[in-house]
């Protein structure tokens, strides 16, 4: 794991947002698709703020989702409408976005596809953003999730995987651990002594079911890079 340490969020937020658009950038230079994958919940938004600024040539990007809700973009919990509000502004309107959520009564019938849209952004995501929450969960694999097995599996074929866990508050659908750690660049983005303290407990043990974010960090083929900001 390659952890590194920022003053405050903003200066996380903006290094992100930087680094993102060089990663982007080289992408886009070099004629494969740019694709970006990011997380939803509280802690991206700052981040999302401030690459939505940056200069590049987004027609050229196409942005997706590490994991879903199963909620439509009318409702306060859709990381779809996060994304939409905070990152998809400015200069980065000109992206197109691909949501997980498909409208179907659950993600298990609108997997298939969900999966087809993953499958038609070619190859691996250019820069793929993890959270955790403070159970070790990451994207939506979640400890007691009823697809973990499946979603974490290294060997598994499947793109996407739906989710239900207790912890979740909704069904969720998911990035499977396959093409996560396929990402070119992939960060683990974490702010607050907590969740220094949650990544700590998980590098002190092994098993990824009870804490899943263990299985990113073992099957990562570089050491995991980490950002964090107090
Ligand atoms: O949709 C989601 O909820 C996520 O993608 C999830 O995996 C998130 O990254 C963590 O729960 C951290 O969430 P916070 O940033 O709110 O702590």
């Amino acid at each position: 794991m390659n952890l590194r340490k920022f003053a405050d969020r903003e200066a996380l937020a903006q290094a992100l947002a930087v680094e993102t658009a060089d990663a982007l950038r080289a992408a886009i230079g070099t004629g494969a698709a740019a694709t970006l994958a990011v997380s939803g919940g509280s802690t991206p938004a700052k981040f999302f703020r401030a690459l939505s600024g940056a200069e590049l040539d987004w027609e050229s990007v196409a942005v997706t989702l590490v994991d879903e809700r199963w909620v439509p973009e009318t409702s306060d919990r859709s990381n779809a409408r996060l994304v939409k509000q905070n990152l998809l502004q400015n200069d980065a309107s000109a992206a197109s976005f691909t949501p997980l959520f498909t409208g179907a009564d659950s993600p298990e019938e609108g997997l298939d596809e969900a999966d087809q849209r993953i499958a038609d952004l070619h190859g691996p995501l250019t820069v793929a953003f993890l959270g955790m929450g403070s159970d070790g969960h990451t994207a939506s694999f979640f400890p007691g999730g009823d697809h973990l097995a499946e979603a974490i599996d290294i060997a598994g074929k499947a793109l996407v995987a739906p989710m239900h866990a207790a912890a979740a508050g909704e069904p969720r659908i998911t990035l499977t651990l396959p093409v996560l750690i396929a990402a070119e660049t992939l960060i683990l983005h974490i702010e607050g002594q907590d969740k220094l303290e949650v990544l700590e407990k998980a590098l002190a043990g092994e098993d990824p079911r009870e804490m899943p974010i263990r299985a990113v960090i073992a099957a990562s083929p570089r050491p995991l890079d980490v950002v964090w900001a107090p």
